[in-house]
């Protein structure tokens, strides 16, 4: 596609990250796992990942907000709530990125607030150098130089959520 200028990460790979993430959760935990994926991003990485976590598990969802085109608001909203109480359960949250960390560290915050036993990030990419607030994310695929990047999940303006692997956006369709 003429917008990507490279690809990052093909699906073969990704699926193989999923593979390895899979078995390190699954040793971790021995109970029931809650795992929370925030829309939209994660849902193609959250959906390769808990075929490979071998543990009883509950899935839900949360939506919340903060881009819009290529840059944060630095305000993040609660869009969508979860239908599950995180009281007292072993809380995963699944996401495609972590840039600033504002979405993660909310989000943590919130979670641990509503008396979860315990709270982890599995994030299929990071962008260490983007980071303005601190997050811990036990879990992490592949960490990226500051490039925007789409696909597996990801979007710019809700477009390339659909390509089957990770790219880089060509600037010249955001310049
Ligand atoms: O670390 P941060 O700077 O907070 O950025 C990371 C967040 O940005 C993206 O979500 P977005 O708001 O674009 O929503 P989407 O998943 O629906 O595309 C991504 O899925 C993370 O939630
Ligand atoms: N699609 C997309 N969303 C993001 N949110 C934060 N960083 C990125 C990025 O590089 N790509």
């Amino acid at each position: 596609m003429k917008e990507i200028e490279s690809i990052l990460y093909t699906e073969e790979v990704i699926k193989e990250k999923c593979y390895e993430l899979g078995k390190k959760i699954s040793e971790d935990y021995s109970g029931e796992l809650l795992v929370v994926g925030i829309l939209k991003g994660a849902v193609p990485f959250m959906a390769e990942l808990i075929k490979r976590i071998d543990l009883p598990i509950i899935i839900d969802f949360m939506d919340v907000s903060s881009y819009e085109g290529t840059t944060t608001s630095g305000e993040v909203r609660i869009l969508k709530d979860l239908e599950f109480r995180v009281e007292g359960r072993d809380v995963l949250i699944v996401e495609d990125i972590i840039d600033t960390g504002l979405t993660l560290s909310y989000l943590t915050e919130v979670i641990k607030k509503r008396g979860a036993k315990s709270v982890e990030i599995c994030s299929m990419l990071t962008k260490p150098k983007r980071r303005k607030v601190y997050v811990n994310a036990k879990y992490v695929g592949f960490e990226i130089d500051d490039k925007f990047v789409v696909g597996y999940g990801m979007d710019y303006n809700e477009k390339y959520r659909n390509l089957p692997y990770v790219g880089i956006l060509s600037e010249s369709v955001y310049k």
